[in-house]
């Protein structure tokens, strides 16, 4: 963009920019500080009239591994990563907007886990950051995002990007995040049923673009990906991890190793002694999920959108295509399960922790949420190029707050 600029941008005020003065162009810039690693998108936006939907024109997307929890006790490191990511922001939004480009950071499962004191001071130190960049900060610009708004601005989000929220016959879509920490399960009820038998805070209003809606949505926190593992071996709320050893029938029989999550190192290893294999795993798993979620009726027979871990351990296992996504039905993942756990050998070099990643999904899908085997998932990591992330949905938010968009 910047060969573009002209040398009357710095001394016009925008509205009268010849170069974009029919242009309703403006930006945001949403940082997603996940447990497993930072990402920020800087998304572009146009808006031709007060009465549509502002049109999203592109999205530049940059991630960095560990994620800021990992920093718990070096806090100017973890907002070091930020900086960095920030940085591409300064090159991608054209001067004359940055002081009109709000940019925020919502923190999810990784720093809700972290005790109060640290992950304040991680969020005091990117806050700084924010502060001394040419950007606007608003108000709360970071901040630990509630469990329910992840479902919530995750499901505006591929609702949006499907074409499911502006017009009038909207057929909106269910969603499934499976991050490291926490997993999520957002839909619109279509009876009334559903909303009479659900628990009162699994039912939030929301209002976006002159709608209402009434939606299910639930963040189970610790039961993510990477925190499932550690609750099936046995590792999670145990006080001296140091030294200890955690077994699994679910990892290979040989296997002795180190894992570090959240700050933290584990060593864990395969069931030297015992079993190993499918069947021993799934027992082990049910553990772990079996009364411990909600269980919509109405679920059962629809069909949602999938994300985040069940996109990667699906296109880990060729279930998908890694860049198209795919379809697949809830029994697919078991049967790579069986495959994947029943000759751990021939898997172990992708990663020792597929059979038990794949078993855990099989188990939170059918015996947590209650999906039917048959129970179709649209596996997606983005639509019309842009990523599936509750990112979009909460820029929306924040731009309509800041009445730059309506
Ligand atoms: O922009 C995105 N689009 C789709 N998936 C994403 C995006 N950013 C992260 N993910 C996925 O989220 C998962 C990691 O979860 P995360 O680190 O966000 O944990 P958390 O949500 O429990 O805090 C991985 O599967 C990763 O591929
Ligand atoms: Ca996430």
């Amino acid at each position: 963009h910047s060969n573009r600029e002209m040398w009357f941008q710095d001394f016009l005020p925008p509205n009268m920019c010849p170069l974009y003065a029919k242009d309703n162009t403006f930006y945001g810039i949403m940082f997603d500080a996940g447990s497993t690693g930072t990402r920020i998108h800087i998304y572009t936006f146009v808006q031709k009239s007060p009465e549509s939907l502002p049109e999203l024109e592109g999205e530049i997307f940059e991630s960095v591994k560990p994620g800021l929890s990992a920093y718990a006790d070096q806090p100017e490191k973890g907002a070091e990563s930020v900086k960095r990511l920030l940085d591409i922001a300064v090159d991608a939004v054209p001067p004359y907007l940055w002081k009109k480009t709000p940019v925020v950071l919502k923190a999810t499962a990784g720093l809700r886990l972290l005790s109060e004191e640290k992950a304040q001071a991680l969020l005091l130190e990117v806050k700084e950051v924010f502060e001394e960049s040419p950007f606007l900060v608003p108000e709360d610009s970071v901040s630990i995002m509630d469990g329910s708004y992840e479902g919530i601005l995750a499901w505006v989000t591929v609702n949006f990007l499907t074409g499911q929220l502006a017009g009038q016959n909207q057929h909106t879509v269910g969603i499934l995040d499976l991050g490291g920490a926490s997993t999520q399960i957002t839909f619109l009820p279509r009876f009334e049923e559903t909303l009479k038998e659900t628990p009162k805070d699994f039912i939030t209003s929301f209002d976006m673009f002159n709608g209402t809606y009434k939606l299910y949505t639930h963040s189970y926190l610790g039961f993510g990906l990477k925190a499932a593992r550690l609750a099936i071996l046995g590792a999670l709320n145990v006080e001296a991890v140091d030294g200890q050893m955690f077994r699994s029938s679910c990892l290979p029989k040989q296997l002795e190793a180190e894992w570090h999550f959240g700050g933290v190192k584990y060593r864990y290893g395969g069931n030297r002694e015992g079993e190993t294999g499918f069947k021993p795993c799934y027992s082990e798993v049910l553990k772990v999920v079996k009364g411990k979620l909600h269980q919509p009726e109405e679920i059962r027979g629809s069909s949602f959108y999938a994300f985040s871990y069940y996109y990667d351990r699906a296109a880990d296992t060729n279930l998908i295509d890694y860049e198209e996504g795919g379809v697949l039905e809830v029994r697919d993942f078991e049967r790579k399960a069986k495959e994947v756990c029943d000759n751990m050998e021939r898997y172990n070099s992708a990663s020792p922790f597929l059979c038990m990643d794949l078993t855990y999904i099989t188990i939170l899908l059918k015996e947590g949420f209650g999906f039917r085997d048959n129970t179709v998932l649209q596996l997606t990591k983005k639509v019309n190029n842009i990523e599936t992330s509750w990112t979009l949905g909460a820029t929306f938010h924040l731009l309509q707050s800041l009445g730059i968009t309506y």
